[in-house]
């Protein structure tokens, strides 16, 4: 079964079609500054609302894409499994990212009794600005919160390259998260020593079920990943053309020769971050245009992309900006 789907969004009102086809609370290890410092078969489709209309312009088995004419906001592509959504400025994807991620927490705090979110570095970061601003900064239970990164940057927590003070400084010094529910990593050991060691303190957290575990594959399984594209279609650090893509076993890697720098890195492997609840790939700007529609697009080429390889067992949320999207 196929499923997609596709969902019209603007800032004042939105629609969504979902179209089928068959055929420890704290470790130790963990080191945490105080927080002081579709494809469809047919020619075209109309959604509820009828002045928007998708333009099948492909299909195959698995996957097609979609063209809205809308000049307020546009979506749309689908993908075999995945739902994009398409806003008319990144304030917009920022405002919706928050009420997403507001949402799942909600959810997950209700069923599970916490939330665990893994956030990578890069742009993505200053997409969440909107978590930290009312409603959300008071209504989201920040006590259930539980923060790891999918990649970090092995150099001081306080160096201007690590993610941990990116996103300590733009959202996690702003809420009354724990200090330890917040999992850097031990920025006192070498790459290979701080995978080792951040993956120690994963299986921890599966273990006391802060965080789940997949049945289906036996890695852990976030509530949701709020994951970055880079330039060059990476996610994480899990670059194009590079062997810890097929990692099969490691929860956690390590990477000493990062394209992009700093070189030293740790990231979360592909069996992980595919094992995910919920995943969104947030992409804002013309820079990133030529590669959502490489992303998106039809693709039988067997070297995919590390972007055209996320695939998580739960629900894959593309938010893109129009420019992101002006090539689709
Ligand atoms: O540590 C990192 O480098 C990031 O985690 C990385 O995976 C990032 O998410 C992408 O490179 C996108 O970054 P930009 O959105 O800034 O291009």
């Amino acid at each position: 079964m196929t499923e997609c789907t596709v969902r019209l969004a603007s800032s004042s009102r939105s629609v969504s079609a979902n179209l089928r086809i068959s055929p420890i609370r704290f470790s130790p290890l963990c080191r945490s500054l105080p927080l002081t410092s579709a494809s469809i078969i047919g020619k075209s489709l109309f959604c509820s609302l009828s002045h928007r209309r998708i333009s099948v312009l492909s299909t195959n088995s698995t996957k097609s894409q979609f063209r809205t004419k809308s000049s307020m906001a546009e979506t749309v592509t689908g993908k075999s499994k995945g739902k994009v959504e398409v806003f008319d400025s990144e304030e917009e994807l920022a405002v919706s990212l928050a009420k997403y991620t507001a949402d799942l927490s909600e959810k997950f705090c209700k069923e599970r009794g916490s939330f665990s979110v893994v956030v990578s570095g890069g742009s993505l970061v200053k997409s969440l600005r909107k978590l930290v601003e009312p409603p959300y900064i008071d209504s989201i239970d920040w006590s259930k919160w539980h923060v790891l990164w999918v990649d970090e940057r092995v150099v001081p927590k306080d160096h201007p390259d690590s993610n941990y003070l990116l996103a300590y400084d733009a959202f996690l010094s702003k809420i009354p998260i724990p200090s330890g529910n917040v999992y850097a990593i031990n920025d006192a050991l070498s790459a290979e020593g701080a995978a080792d060691d951040y993956e120690t303190c994963l299986r921890h957290l599966v273990k006391s079920k802060i965080v789940d575990i997949s049945d289906a594959t036996g890695f852990p399984k976030f509530d949701v990943m709020l994951l970055g594209m880079g330039p060059d279609g990476h996610v994480a650090s899990l670059f194009p053309g590079h062997p810890l893509v097929h990692e099969k076993e490691k929860w956690v890697a390590f990477i000493k020769e990062s394209p992009k720098p700093p070189p030293e890195r740790i990231t979360f492997t592909f069996p992980v971050i595919n094992s995910s609840a919920n995943i969104a790939l947030v992409v804002a700007g013309a820079g990133k245009a030529d590669l959502v529609h490489k992303s998106l697009g039809d693709s039988e080429s067997s070297d995919l992309l590390p972007v055209q390889m996320v695939s998580p067992e739960g629900e894959l949320v593309w938010f893109l900006d129009k420019a992101a999207a002006s090539k689709l």
